[in-house]
């Protein structure tokens, strides 16, 4: 009896403690519905009303632009949302800029496709001193891409010494033996002459390469198996590349199964985990106080990065804390990036030979010329001599590297233009006052300029304008800017490198950056008239466009960091697999295509439907960066001469 009595009061006691938090707990979910009410609401009445004068589809009073764009950008489809945005682009009849409408699910986003008002987003203003603020979610909430202020600008001074060209020529001979072992993988699939991904060869490459360079650790990415050492289930480099899969993606709305459901939130957390601590082993072993010395590495080179950036600092467990960040970010933006742009060079030379359904005599010319020019340069006996002598002397790697291959340096460009791996989100907190901001003080509307444009098909002219647009993302999108026919002329859509060439023929990507800069400034910014008389290389010369028509790293304050780093891993390998191997680009099932026959390379129907509506053979999806669909499978085979 007493037992029983025992065990009723315990129960009461439990209740009276349960009750209460119980009751606190469905207080604060109700509290919390509530103000996703009103914020919602909020941006929904100020999206309706604030936009209005933006190019737009048709509004729904409610849904905005949810019925007509938001199947358009549904995560089910397989392909990029940038797609879907060139898409609605085309139906507006090409505007400047235009606006989609999520609100109530998301935020308004306004899709930029004129380099002006691409322009006006990127450079300094008075109230956003190193431009509008990004948006980008990426690793670690003091990585680069995501502080702002003077904290942004102290962070990218300490880093900016070790992605300086005269650095990265130093470190020339690391990347080559990096290429080297890629080289001998690709070489193996050529004697098979089987159908293989080679976004697992450029990964793997860009891996060894970035992690080599930013903290002097080899981790063996390209040699290494599944599931061995750093490729284990909880290694560094499984958490590298299981992170990116992980990082909410712009462009794809509200998730609600990801708040409902954190599983994805927890995984993130964990693999966030293991790669902070990885890093942290790494780089704190390499602190002169831990071992006596501040030269301890892989390669001997003691010239990483992070050893360049901790030089002089007094490395307090903040500058640490920031520095792993940093490195997160470098390690993550330093591989897909890289290694889809050898994919899509790869995939263009792959169209200058009979088997590809887009052969033709200019394709074929281009990589005649491009190989021309590794001949000249390096020799015409062995086409991978390049390896060889610029592993032996670096100490010219600059000139050999830079305008000796000025070719070789526009194939990379025009790679770039029509296959860019990521595009630029800014987001303008809104004013008075934004819920999700509170922390924002300015008081002050936003405007953005759009010139004057027709519209393309029904002719319509539209006077310049001053718009207000506060509390919108901003969307660079780099796929529409890089493909505008307004700006780049009607074969816009042609892989081309002699857009990025000099009246010579020669241009250095200095020059060349020196070309654009003097060109707008002596052009008012407006879109050029083309001379065809003029003695350029090409009608649509990069060099009479408006400012900003080529953004791959994007511009301003902000501007890729890793951008020298990527032009020279990618010239390397661009030497090694144009003189060197004969691509051709495969279906999933690895079988070649009739002539004249278009194949797709997507994962399942949905693609192939995506793929047939435009023609394509390759596209891409959105894995925060663009990433070929099918990781882009391809043939390759040693090159006779
Ligand atoms: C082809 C290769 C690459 C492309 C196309 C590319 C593109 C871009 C773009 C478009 C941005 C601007 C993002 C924004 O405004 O939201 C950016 C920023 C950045 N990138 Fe890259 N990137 C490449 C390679 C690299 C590499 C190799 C690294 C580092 C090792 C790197 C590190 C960064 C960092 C840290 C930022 C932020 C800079 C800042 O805000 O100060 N990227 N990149």
């Amino acid at each position: 009896m007493k037992g029983a009595s025992l065990s009723v009061s315990r129960g009461m006691e439990l209740t009276n403690v349960i009750l209460p938090l119980a009751r606190l707990a469905l207080l604060s979910c109700v509290l919390f519905v509530l103000y996703k009410i009103f914020e919602t609401s909020v941006f929904t009445y100020r999206t309706h009303t604030g936009y209005k004068d933006l190019p737009q589809h048709p509004r729904h009073w409610f849904w905005g632009h949810l019925a007509t764009i938001g199947p358009k950008l549904n995560p089910s489809i397989n392909a990029h949302p940038d797609y879907a945005f060139e898409d609605v682009w085309h139906e507006l009849g090409n505007p400047p800029a235009y606006v989609v409408d999520l609100a109530p699910i998301d935020r308004a986003m306004i899709i930029i496709a004129d380099p002006t008002v691409a322009e006006s987003i990127t450079q300094p203003t008075e109230r956003f001193r190193h431009s509008t603020p990004a948006l980008t979610k990426l690793v670690g909430k003091q990585s680069l891409v995501l502080i702002e202020g003077d904290n942004w600008r102290t962070q990218r001074r300490r880093f900016n010494r070790g992605f300086a060209p005269a650095h990265l020529h130093s470190l020339v001979p690391l990347i080559v033996s990096k290429t080297r072992i890629f080289l001998d993988r690709l070489r193996k699939h050529a004697e098979k002459g089987d159908a293989f991904p080679l976004k697992e060869l450029t990964t793997d490459l860009t891996i060894d390469v970035i992690t080599q360079v930013a903290i002097d650790k080899d981790f063996h990415a390209q040699t290494l198996g599944d599931g061995e050492g750093a490729k284990s289930r909880f290694g560094l480099l499984t958490a590298i590349v299981t992170m990116s899969t992980l990082i909410e993606k712009v462009g794809q709305g509200f998730d609600l199964g990801a708040y409902l459901f954190p599983q994805r939130r927890i995984k993130e957390w964990i693999y966030d985990r293991i790669y902070s601590r990885a890093l942290h082993t790494e780089i704190i072993d390499k602190l002169p106080s831990s071992k006596g010395t501040s030269e301890t590495s892989d390669t001997g080179s003691g010239k990483s990065i992070v050893n360049l950036a901790l030089s002089g600092v007094n490395p307090t467990p903040a500058v640490l804390d920031s520095t792993i960040s940093q490195v997160k970010t470098f390690l993550f933006a330093g591989q897909d990036t890289t290694s889809t742009v050898i994919q899509w060079m790869a995939y263009e030379l792959s169209k200058s030979y009979p088997s590809s359904p887009f052969y033709s005599d200019h394709y074929r010319q281009i990589r005649e010329r491009l190989c021309a020019e590794h001949d000249e340069v390096f020799g015409s006996s062995d086409p991978f001599v390049l390896l060889d002598i610029l592993e032996r002397d670096n100490t010219n790697a600059d000139e050999l590297l830079g305008s000796k291959l000025p070719y070789t340096t526009a194939f990379v460009k025009e790679t770039l233009r029509l296959h860019p791996p990521a595009g630029s989100a800014r987001l303008v907190p809104m004013a008075p006052y934004d819920p999700t901001y509170p922390e924002n003080k300015s008081k002050e509307p936003y405007y953005i300029d759009l010139p004057a444009w027709t519209h393309s098909k029904t002719g319509e002219h539209f006077e310049s304008r001053r718009v207000r647009a506060d509390g919108a993302r901003f969307y660079n999108c780099h796929h529409i800017i890089h493909r505008n026919l307004n700006t780049w002329g009607p074969d816009a859509l042609t892989f081309d490198p002699s857009r990025f060439l000099d009246r010579s023929g020669k241009g250095t990507v200095d020059e060349l950056e020196e070309a654009l800069d003097t060109s707008s400034k002596a052009m008012d910014g407006a879109a050029m008239k083309h001379n065809s008389k003029t003695n350029l290389p090409h009608p649509y010369h990069i060099s009479t466009l408006p400012t900003g028509s080529y953004r791959p790293f994007e511009r301003g304050p902000r501007t890729c960091i890793g951008s020298n780093l990527a032009y020279l891993e990618a010239k390397i390998v661009l030497g090694v697999i144009a003189r060197g191997f004969e691509w051709q680009k495969v279906g999933l099932d690895g079988t070649r295509p009739k002539p004249g026959e278009v194949r797709y390379g997507g994962t399942g129907k949905e693609d192939i439907k995506v793929g047939e509506a435009h023609g394509w053979e390759v596209w891409s999806i959105n894995n925060v960066t663009a990433v070929p669909v099918d990781a882009m499978k391809m043939r390759a085979k040693l090159r006779t001469r």
